[in-house]
């Protein structure tokens, strides 16, 4: 290579550069999937007696359990947080908007680390949900806090993505990335129920988390050096200036049909998984009479097996394309593990069979979907449309949560065990759903030629 080529390339175009920064603002999401998943396996211990399960419960009931998971997206969702977080990140850059919702993501982790680990007394009403007591009312708080700046660092490390991996292997990346961050999801579902037993407290494992999402600010600081130094070599490489975001564009972005099925594809989608997780150790405890300490494994799982099947299904869309059919494929394999789900079948092998069918339903969609995005919406407006796909999938994950804590509080028998019928046959509708939408996505592909269909990787 000659001096004038090494000069003319962009940091980007190295391999080494563009696979490491990949890793960096990987392994800072990566910390931040555990936080979130950190508490599903302890659903047990928090609607325990107080004092039930060796000191260990907190007497939580399941609506109140329920309205603390959606807590994640309440921010988000009703003051509109992740839609300014997308505006703010196409206005304020990749390095501003990273460290920004890093930290808050550790803020909110110190919160809601406090509220689990004190008493309080008495209770609030919260407008439209419920009344709850004070400690998880402020837990609540504390996830909401941390879910803003987990969405935010989401969307900003998608873009980071586009930017460092367009024209190169972006959905391999995309799913290796995705890949990562559920290594943090099935560490904390499998570890995080025997990790707080063995410290005597719920308060323990927040802690860990806590520390990680520390850890993940010092991580995304390395990482915007090396932003800075992409900036600089694209800056001399380019030879027209790169189109800057105007408000003036959303309209476009609002008339795209192809981007409105993506996001509702989003939502029901994953109405159908993350929720699922919150609820899934009781699930295995109560409906498939598997031992409470082993019951978290399970679940994780799922992420597990994503960790190899979304990058491996990413490079299949990035050579041979078929995008919008992986995307049909995961929606119908998710219908039948709910359906399977709410039947009245009780062995713990079949629930094992159909959390690793899952798994692949959970590597299929979002290795196609996410690289799926820049499709469809130009480069201007990636942080937006990512920001407001996140908030459509946001009023699931704030709403959902809520709506089977109350299903599960009204199917609890007198002797506290959960009928999970009613609860499955709605994961299962949002199925159904799911699968309806990636069709009207492959027809829309069909008519529009987005490219769904082609593979990433230029030849
Ligand atoms: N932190 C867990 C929820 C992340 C939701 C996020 N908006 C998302 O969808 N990320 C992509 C993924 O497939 O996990």
């Amino acid at each position: 290579m000659s001096t004038t080529e090494k000069i003319q390339m962009k940091l980007s175009d190295s391999k080494s550069a563009r696979w490491t920064a990949l890793f960096i603002v990987s392994v800072t999401m990566m910390f931040g999937y555990f936080f979130t998943d950190v508490m599903s396996p302890l659903e047990p211990l928090l609607t325990a007696a107080k004092g039930a399960e060796n000191g260990l419960g907190l007497g939580w009931s399941s609506d109140e359990y329920g309205f603390f998971s959606g807590a994640y997206g309440y921010f988000n969702v009703f003051l509109l947080l992740l839609f300014f977080g997308g505006l703010i990140l196409d206005k304020f850059g990749i390095r501003f908007t990273g460290v920004l919702s890093t930290v808050l993501m550790f803020g909110g982790a110190l919160v809601k680390w406090y509220a689990v680990g004190h008493e309080f007394g008495g209770s609030v009403v919260v407008p439209f949900f419920g009344t709850y007591s004070t400690q998880v009312v402020i837990a609540a708080l504390g996830f909401a806090i941390y879910g803003v700046g987990c969405e935010i660092c989401g969307i900003t490390v998608s873009k980071v993505i586009v930017k460092w991996f367009t024209g190169h292997e972006l959905a391999l990346a995309m799913g290796v990335q995705v890949a990562t961050a559920r290594l943090g999801t099935a560490a904390a579902l499998g570890f995080s129920l025997p990790f707080a037993k063995a410290m005597g407290g719920v308060s323990a494992s927040i802690a860990l988390g806590a520390v990680l999402l520390c850890a993940g600010v010092l991580v995304y600081l390395v990482y915007c050096v090396m932003d800075k130094k992409e900036d600089a070599s694209a800056a001399a490489v380019a030879t027209e200036p790169e189109e800057g975001f105007k408000f003036s564009d959303l309209g476009g972005l609002f008339k795209t049909t192809g981007f409105w099925y993506v996001a509702f594809l989003c939502l029901m989608f994953y109405a159908g998984v993350f929720p699922f997780l919150k609820f899934a150790t009781k699930l295995m405890i109560f409906k498939y009479g598997v031992d409470a300490n082993l019951a978290g494994l399970i679940p994780a799982m799922l992420p597990f097996g994503t960790i190899f099947l979304t990058p491996f299904f990413g490079s299949i869309y990035d050579k041979y394309g078929k995008g919008a059919t992986l995307m049909i494929i995961g929606s119908c394999l998710l219908t039948l593990v709910h359906g399977v789900f709410a039947l009245p079948l009780n062995s713990w092998v079949l629930a094992i069979v159909m959390m690793l069918i899952l798994g692949v339903a959970f590597g299929l969609v979002p290795s196609a979907m996410w690289p799926s995005v820049p499709k469809i919406i130009p480069m201007k407006l990636l942080g937006t449309a990512y920001a407001l796909i996140f908030y459509i999938q946001n009023i699931g994950l704030a709403l959902i949560p809520v709506w089977i804590g109350k299903v599960n509080q009204a199917n609890t028998g007198a002797d506290g065990v959960i009928d999970y019928t009613e609860t499955m046959t709605i994961f299962a509708a949002f199925g159904v759903i799911a699968i309806v939408i990636s069709f009207l996505l492959l027809l829309e592909d069909k008519r529009k030629g987005y490219g769904l269909q082609q593979p990433n990787v230029k030849k």
